[in-house]
């Protein structure tokens, strides 16, 4: 496979736009360097690049692309309304579908509020805790990426952690004083944190499964414990959904591991891949948003007719029967398969697994949290990286991103995906 095009149109882009990149996730910096591919379409769970070469795809674009690309359904949505005007700037009856559509799905939103994007919702989920409750401070988890503003840029996964720089410059010393940051999955932490700042906290922002420093099951008891121990103190809780919303069921992680947060923030796969956010709870907690209450949140392009009609496509799309099932057994059978071809090789892996989203570590350790997820090879994840993508297997250039299964990947797909695997392991066994 070569890649001279990409190549080219690399090194052209690192003349104009700053690492080449409009995010710095999709730098290779972090994977051994060298131009990022680029990609020139896609269609269902594959993509071309500017060479021609076709690659099966898991990165989803970081996740939004559950039903994989173009998908008919969305596009003949997208082209419609396109074709009606694509911005009015006066509310549309789709705002009202696609939010009720969401309160169906998700019961602990009384009423919601779209955005242009998940940094934006979670950003004002903040804003509006810090309304109701009068309170400064934000208790969050180590390496959870919650967006890029100011104040989750502590101690942030995912992108930031991948590029060695999870407590960003330009943030203040004042605004990180705001935040306490403890590991996830430890309720001890937790409970001494809130002993000691507990009349400050305004709000816990989790992600419920997270998605950032790979993909991690809260422990039994986790999630309640913070509802107890947050309510007990009058914080509000937050959920930080924009990874897991309509990932595992048409529904939130909440709904699947049963639990209920005070504020939700939402944003991907709600968009059908056009960019949104939304955020929504309580009706006595969001009705602190003007031009009801006090907190002011705004956006020229929130709640576009395109996005709204692509997200409520997109949610058509996941409500047919079995369509989780089947990612949920797809991304077994990648799992088992990841285990039996490393029978041959004895590398240090691990798998977290949770319906069709997963990541491979590569440790001999379970990872239930960020210091374990850090503690992973990056190297090896790295050369891994790069012989998957040799073998037409694209992934995201990060050992803290999870892979994310779609809608239209097959049986067929996995099998191919799977002797990529064996082919990476091979090399990755040799040295
Ligand atoms: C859990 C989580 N929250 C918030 C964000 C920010 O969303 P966006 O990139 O749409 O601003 C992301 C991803 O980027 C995310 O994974
Ligand atoms: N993991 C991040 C969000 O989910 C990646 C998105 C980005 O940084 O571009």
């Amino acid at each position: 496979m070569t890649i001279q095009t990409s190549e080219k149109l690399y090194a052209e882009a690192l003349e104009h736009i700053v690492g080449g990149v409009n995010s710095p996730s999709r730098s290779y910096a972090a994977v051994g360097g060298g131009a990022a591919v680029f990609m020139k379409k896609g269609k269902g769970a594959y993509f071309w690049d500017e060479d021609g070469n076709r690659y099966i795809d898991y990165l989803a674009a970081y996740g939004p692309i559950i039903t994989g690309f173009a998908h008919p359904h969305i596009t003949e949505a997208i082209k419609k309304q396109a074709e009606l005007g694509v911005l009015y700037g006066t509310p549309t009856t789709l705002e009202t579908d696609l939010a009720v559509m969401l309160k169906k799905a998700i019961p602990s939103l009384d009423k919601v509020r779209f955005t242009n994007s998940g940094t934006e919702s979670v950003m004002t989920t903040v804003r509006v805790a810090r309304a109701f409750t009068g309170r400064k401070k934000l208790l969050k988890f180590a390496g959870s990426y919650h967006g890029h503003f100011d104040l989750v840029l502590v101690a942030a996964g995912s992108g930031p952690s991948t590029l060695g720089s999870p407590d960003s410059a330009g943030v203040t010393e004042s605004t990180a004083q705001e935040v306490i940051t403890v590991p996830f999955n430890n309720v001890d932490t937790l409970q001494h944190a809130f002993e000691k700042w507990g009349a400050d906290i305004a709000g816990v922002l989790v992600e419920p499964i997270v998605g950032n420093f790979g993909m991690v099951m809260p422990q039994p008891g986790f999630l309640e414990a913070i509802n107890e121990i947050a309510h007990q103190a009058g914080s509000v809780v937050i959920y930080d959904e924009v990874i897991t919303n309509f990932r595992f069921m048409y529904g939130g992680a909440q709904n699947y591991l049963g639990v209920t947060p005070d504020l939700t923030a939402m944003g991907k796969v709600i968009g059908g891949g056009l960019p949104i956010g939304a955020y929504g709870g309580k009706k006595e907690i969001m009705d602190e948003v003007a031009p009801l209450g006090p907190a002011y949140q705004a956006g020229t392009m929130a709640g576009n007719p395109l996005s709204m009609a692509s997200g409520i496509a997109c949610l058509e799309v996941l409500q047919t029967p079995g369509i989780y099932e089947r990612m949920d057994r797809l991304g077994k059978k990648l799992e088992d398969g990841m285990h039996a071809v490393n029978e041959k090789y004895h590398l240090p892996i691990a798998i977290n697994r949770i319906g069709g989203a997963m990541t491979l570590y590569f440790s001999d350790h379970e990872i239930t949290n960020y210091e374990e997820a850090k503690a992973t090879d990056s190297k090896m994840f790295g050369r891994f990286f790069k012989y998957m993508l040799e073998k037409g297997v694209n992934l995201a250039p990060s050992k803290y991103e999870a892979w994310f299964l779609t809608t239209e990947h097959t049986e067929k797909d996995i099998d191919e995906t799977l002797e990529a695997v064996d082919y990476a392991f091979s090399q990755l066994a040799k040295s």
